[in-house]
């Protein structure tokens, strides 16, 4: 059985208090896009996970894919199974991967074994694995809160606009990044911000993370800059870092450094 966990960017994000407990609450939408892996899954004989693509860093043990079967296999009675990942999702890029392929493998287990989780279940178990992995449960543009586990739903329809995701050759760490951020509460609402014309956004949306990651890496910062010399209505950082989307009416296509990957057509 087989699924696409896709990517997903973040429009506009306010970092607005740490709390006691040493995470941040937030203020974000978060946009489903179309960068995709492929996950599959096989009856097998032991828990097993091969990777395909993009090396992801780290003890393969500790692979959310790895993580999202052991949490469910405490509540259910699930024979092992051969996960293949092919790993096309840029890893610390804020493009929410990792926990991405968490949600899809939670959402193939429930539908394979016919466990009959609710939806509400499912994003319990994700807010387990990681902060914005219940989003990708569902996948629909949602307004979100708490340490980004809690939804609203959202209109956005971004179809008649052209997304550009631009992948530099560094990767920003999410903790450091919180690690390194000042929060500070919100001037505008961006539930409101996104119900006005595209273009207007580059004036109301901020992403709290881009000045502490920019000063970092330059070189993030002036792809936001490339983005808007060609054209873009709207650029920002998506979520910690390190990739930069760029929402255009009509493209171009940038001459990247080799190293770069971009996304087109999204
Ligand atoms: C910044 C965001 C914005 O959408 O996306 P990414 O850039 O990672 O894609 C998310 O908040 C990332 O969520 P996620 O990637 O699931 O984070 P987690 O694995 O839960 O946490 C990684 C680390 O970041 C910090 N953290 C995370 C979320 C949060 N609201 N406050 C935090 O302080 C914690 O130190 C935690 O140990
Ligand atoms: N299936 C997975 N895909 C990507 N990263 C994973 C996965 N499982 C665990 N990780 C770990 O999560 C970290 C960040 O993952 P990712 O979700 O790609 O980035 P981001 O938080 O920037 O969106 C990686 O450094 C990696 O070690």
């Amino acid at each position: 059985m087989l699924e696409f966990p896709n990517a997903k960017i973040n429009l506009g994000l306010h970092v607005t208090e740490k709390r006691t407990d040493g995470y941040h609450n937030l203020e974000t939408i978060l946009f489903p896009i179309a960068i995709k892996d492929a996950l599959e899954i096989h009856d097998s004989n032991e828990l097993e996970l091969t990777i395909n693509g993009a090396e992801i860093p780290g003890d393969i043990n500790q692979n959310l894919c790895i993580r999202a079967f052991k949490l469910l296999e405490r509540d259910y009675n699930l024979p092992a199974q051969h996960i293949t990942l092919l790993k096309n999702i840029p890893i610390g890029a804020g493009l929410g991967g990792g926990s991405s392929d968490a949600a899809a493998l939670i959402n193939l287990l429930d539908r394979k074994f016919e466990l009959g989780i609710s939806v509400s279940k499912k994003m319990q178990y994700a807010s387990l694995l990681g902060s914005d992995c219940a989003f990708f449960i569902e996948n629909k543009p949602v307004y979100a809160t708490g340490i980004g586990n809690v939804f609203e739903e959202i209109e956005l329809d971004l179809k008649a606009f052209k997304i550009v995701v631009v992948m530099p050759d560094v990767h920003v760490s999410t903790e450091n990044a919180y690690k390194n951020i000042v929060p500070r509460k919100s001037d505008v609402n961006l539930r409101d911000v996104i119900k006005q014309p595209v273009g207007t956004w580059k004036e109301n949306m901020r992403n709290d993370f881009e000045a502490t990651v920019f000063a970092a890496h330059p070189v993030i910062a002036d792809l936001k800059d490339l983005m808007y010399s060609q054209g873009a209505l709207f650029a920002s950082m998506s979520g910690s870092g390190a990739s930069v989307f760029g929402i255009f009416d009509h493209y171009v296509p940038i001459k990247l450094p080799a190293n770069y990957k971009i996304y087109e057509n999204l």
